[in-house]
């Protein structure tokens, strides 16, 4: 226990760890209110009530990012949000804690929470194909960028202070640590994770809890709660319709493309009926006008473009696509952070997962650290310790695989390929292992200290290669400077901006839902504020 008692910033209280064992006996889940709670008076599958009506603003995704865009863009203007995946509200495997993680091993092709895809790499990887996004099936670790980051970006600090401040009053909760996440704790200070910043949601260097998106019940808010705040005469949410492509203005300037609209197929299957939503037409050619807003992530807003014609000449031809506009920028840039898990047990065991909730930021921000319980089938849980590289150097690209929307593009990171990330990657071996074979972990786990430690950076290198996998904070594809300028407008289009994780160059360092939940939020009020003087009332209905 010697090893616990090692000095920190701020001392880790003993009582602590008391607390959270008598956490772990007590499951708060079973006195939670309901998981239906929150279904949304203006979700609708019926895509009658949207079939060839208009509207100022089309958002495509009810991701992390779209579904805070829709709600402020709805204090003032009529908003279509479209989304590809159904309710999250009264499904256990999104909204209940103790079912953290088993969203992503129950999959399917077409109707599952989560997408499976594997990269060209060989990686296996998910996405969120439900209301909410990758919000509704990931970890739920709430932390916000840097301020480098956001200097980097451009924004302006005092409004991204309010639109953090405005998800989290909503959203984020303060987690108690389970056991487990305390050892975790105790292992990254007594690994030199210094210093310990207690709870905090700022992306600080040493050891942290960050906030969570599950609540003290352990109910998930996904961003489909921040929909909450929409004004529902504004807003219309479709579910279960996928987008297709953007329909543009035939007006016969070669020089000029303008969105005119959406189109989009049930995500059911049934692919020969498609179905058309509109923008609302400005009344004179001074007037402002709303935009279709791509907020599908990563993997798809750059879909979505290519599916339009809008990008390289050659790929969308290939598609029998008509080729509308070049951007060549587009599905370029895909960056995955590269990431090594250790188990630190030995066998599978059926615990209750747990999802990450104490990271350590080490070396000048260059890697994360976080230890979760995840489950590998119904009955058998592991432990990793994962490290990602938060500013990978290497980068890869996204190719249009098929002309269904509903299948992911083939995508390439080229993880490792550049010789500073596999450096960088063997030095996150040597941290990471220090954590797992810390004697916190080993007097958790009952077992002795490991010091059979890859000491060779050739060793580590090679187990390097060999294990890299996904964090998950896959990013790229639509990025600022290349596809959409400073206000996430689409170079060279008329009425078509992308807001989500495709736009990044790099991840923010951190965990990125809160930057992207921010994002949503940020650019939405800086989009309302632009069109201050202008009312829906001045619009009218198209066709
Ligand atoms: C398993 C996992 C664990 C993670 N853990 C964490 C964590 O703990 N903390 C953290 O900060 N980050 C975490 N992340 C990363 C984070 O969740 C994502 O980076 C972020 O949610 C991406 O947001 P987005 O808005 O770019 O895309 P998304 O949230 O994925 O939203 C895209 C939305 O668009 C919809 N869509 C896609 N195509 C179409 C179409 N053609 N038509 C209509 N709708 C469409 C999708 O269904 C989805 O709802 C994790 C990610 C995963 C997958």
């Amino acid at each position: 226990m010697e090893a616990l008692n090692i000095k920190m910033g701020k001392r880790i209280r003993h009582d602590r760890l008391l607390k959270a064992f008598i956490f772990f006996f007590v499951d708060l889940s079973l006195c939670s209110p309901s998981i239906t709670q929150g279904e949304l008076p203006f979700m609708t599958s019926d895509v009658k009530e949207v079939a060839g009506k208009s509207f100022d603003y089309i958002v495509v995704g009810g991701g992390t990012a779209g579904c805070p865009l829709a709600a402020t863009l709805s204090e003032k203007f009529s908003v279509l949000l479209i989304e590809r995946g159904g309710s999250p509200y009264g499904n256990p495997l999104v909204m209940e804690k103790r079912f953290y993680g088993y969203s992503l091993i129950q999959t399917d092709e077409f109707s599952s929470v989560a997408q499976d895809f594997t990269s060209t790499d060989g990686v296996r990887n998910s996405r969120g194909r439900v209301l909410g996004g990758s919000s509704a099936i990931n970890g739920g670790f709430y932390s916000r960028a840097s301020e480098d980051f956001i200097d980097k970006a451009g924004w302006d600090k005092e409004s991204v202070k309010d639109a953090y401040t405005w998800v989290e009053s909503k959203i984020v909760s303060k987690p108690e640590l389970t056991p487990w996440q305390t050892v975790v704790e105790f292992g990254l200070v007594e690994a030199g994770f210094l210093p310990y910043n207690g709870y905090s949601l700022e992306h600080v260097e040493g050891t942290k809890i960050g906030g969570s998106i599950f609540d003290v019940w352990g109910i998930r808010h996904t961003s489909a709660d921040l929909l909450k705040a929409a004004n529902p005469k504004n807003v219309v949410v479709l579910l279960n319709m996928t987008v297709k492509n953007i329909v543009f203005k035939s007006n016969g300037n070669a020089s000029e493309t303008t969105v005119k609209g959406v189109r989009f197929i049930k995500s059911d299957g049934s692919r020969d009926q498609t179905y058309k939503a509109y923008l609302n037409q400005p009344k004179n050619c001074t007037s402002k006008r709303g935009d279709v807003i791509l907020s599908a992530g990563a993997l798809s807003s750059p879909q979505i473009l290519l599916l339009s014609g809008v990008g390289h000449r050659k790929q969308i031809e290939n598609f029998d696509i008509p080729h509308v506009k070049n951007l060549k920028g587009i599905g370029k840039k895909m960056k995955d952070n590269p990431s090594i898990a250790v188990l630190v047990d030995t066998n599978p065991q059926s615990r209750q997962p747990e999802p990450p909730q104490v990271s350590g930021i080490a070396k000048d921000f260059k890697f994360i650290i976080e230890g979760g319980v995840i489950p590998t089938s119904f009955n058998a849980t592991r432990m990793p310790i994962a490290a990602k590289i938060a500013f990978p150097v290497s980068e890869g690209e996204l190719k249009l695989s098929s002309s269904d929307p509903r299948q992911t593009p083939a995508v390439k990171f080229n993880y490792l390929d550049d010789e500073k990330d596999l450096d960088a990657c063997a030095d996150m071996v040597h941290l990471l292992e220090r954590v797992a074979r810390s004697h916190s972990v080993a007097f958790y786990l009952g077992a002795k200290p490991q010091n059979n430690l890859m000491t060779s950076t050739d060793e580590q290198r090679k187990f390097c290669k060999e294990n890299v996998r996904t964090y998950f904070h896959y990013h790229g594809g639509c990025t600022v400077g290349s596809v959409v300028d400073n206000d996430y407008k689409v170079y060279g289009v008329k009425g078509l901006r992308v807001v989500d994780g495709s736009t990044f160059r790099e991840s923010p360092g951190t965990n990125p839902m809160a930057t992207l939940m921010m994002l949503g939020r940020y650019q939405g009020l800086k989009i309302l504020r632009e069109r201050e003087h202008v009312s829906s009332l001045s619009t009218q209905q198209n066709p």
